[in-house]
């Protein structure tokens, strides 16, 4: 007799850490306030002063049903179930290089700590945009699925990433679309989604490990993090220096400002050193799997200081690190080539 499929979304979340963590304190930004001009100019006060002092913030009530990320999960549970041979297909050529969409085995990631030649287990399938510049070959999991991933990735923009957008450029005080002419869908850009596995190690390896991803800061515009009930995302604080833990909020997003916001706005949005550590020891025996999504402004953005902003005139944030050293400033495509 076949065995039935089980439903798409039946994914199933670890419990969360019963320990006492020192949380993060960062604040929501709730877009149910979004639909009026009160509650945009709210907000865009709100997100400011998120992205001045912390650098992430959780956002809620941004109109994708819980049931469809519960679809997506369950789409990366069952990629990475796939087996190693098969993934290994999707690995891209000039992977090396640092070509990113498509399959990395965990091995990509090198050696976390040289004491004990512990390796890093973090698997990556990154999808691109479905506007037509990056065709794709995917496994069945996926491809059986790709019209509703395309969906899911779509609304990440209409309903997350432009309402963002619209708040920063009202908080700046420049044109609202001032933004979403930087991120349009259509448009050439590396972003990507991603399904991201941390396989997990025993509590022996993660004490010789202490870390299971290095401090790092993202690249694009904002980076997009579902729900995580795996402790693991620590923040660096700008004023004290200290490691705060991420608390995972139910029905929400976590999102970071990231390097281009920074280079845009000469420094006065703060892209924020993040890192993964090894989660509490009550849930050190699940794998931990992660749901993201990367924005980016189009290829041929140059990364200026943007100098209409009154905001950025009066607080004084007129030049970011490459006009202040007197290098050329490159666009986002010429900013990979950098890395
Ligand atoms: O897994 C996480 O919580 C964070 C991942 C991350 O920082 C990244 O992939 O850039
Ligand atoms: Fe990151």
């Amino acid at each position: 007799m076949p065995v039935p499929v089980p439903e798409l979304g039946s994914y199933q979340y670890a419990p969360e850490t019963k320990e006492n963590l020192d949380w993060a304190d960062l604040v929501t930004v709730d877009l149910a306030k979004y639909h009026t001009p009160e509650g945009r100019k709210e907000l865009a006060q709100t997100l400011i002063t998120a992205l001045r002092e912390k650098g992430f913030f959780y956002v809620k009530n941004f109109n994708v049903s819980q049931e469809r990320v519960d679809r997506q999960f369950d789409l990366g549970k069952r990629f990475f179930e796939l087996s190693a041979e098969e993934k290994e297909k999707y690995t891209p050529e000039g992977a090396a290089q640092g070509v990113y969409n498509g399959y990395s085995s965990a091995g990509r990631y090198g050696i976390l700590d040289s004491a004990s030649g512990l390796k890093s287990r973090t698997e990556v399938y990154n999808i691109p945009k479905f506007n037509g510049d990056f065709p794709h070959d995917h496994p069945a999991v996926i491809a059986d699925h790709l019209k509703e991933i395309e969906e899911f990735a779509r609304s990440l923009h209409s309903e997350v990433l432009d309402p963002l957008h619209v708040l920063l450029a009202i908080a700046l005080e420049l044109p609202e679309d001032y933004f979403t002419n930087l991120h349009k869908y259509e448009s050439k850009s590396e972003d990507h989604l991603r399904y991201m596995k941390y396989n997990k190690y025993s509590p022996e390896e993660n004490a010789k490990l202490g870390l299971w991803s290095r401090g790092h800061t993202d690249l694009g515009s904002f980076t997009l993090l579902f729900r995580q009930p795996v402790a693991g995302l620590q923040i660096r604080y700008h004023d004290t220096g200290e490691w705060r833990w991420v608390k995972p909020q139910d029905g929400t997003l976590t999102v970071n400002a990231c390097d281009a916001l920074s280079f845009l706005t000469g420094g006065y949005v703060k892209s924020t050193v993040h890192r993964v550590t090894v989660p509490p020891k009550d849930q050190q025996h699940v794998d931990r799997l992660g749901l993201l999504y990367f924005a980016r402004p189009h290829n041929d953005v140059k990364l200026a200081t943007i100098q209409d902003s009154p905001v950025l005139q009066h607080e004084g944030y007129t030049k970011n690190d490459f006009e202040a050293s007197g290098s050329s400033v490159p666009t986002m495509e010429g900013i990979m080539s950098l890395l």
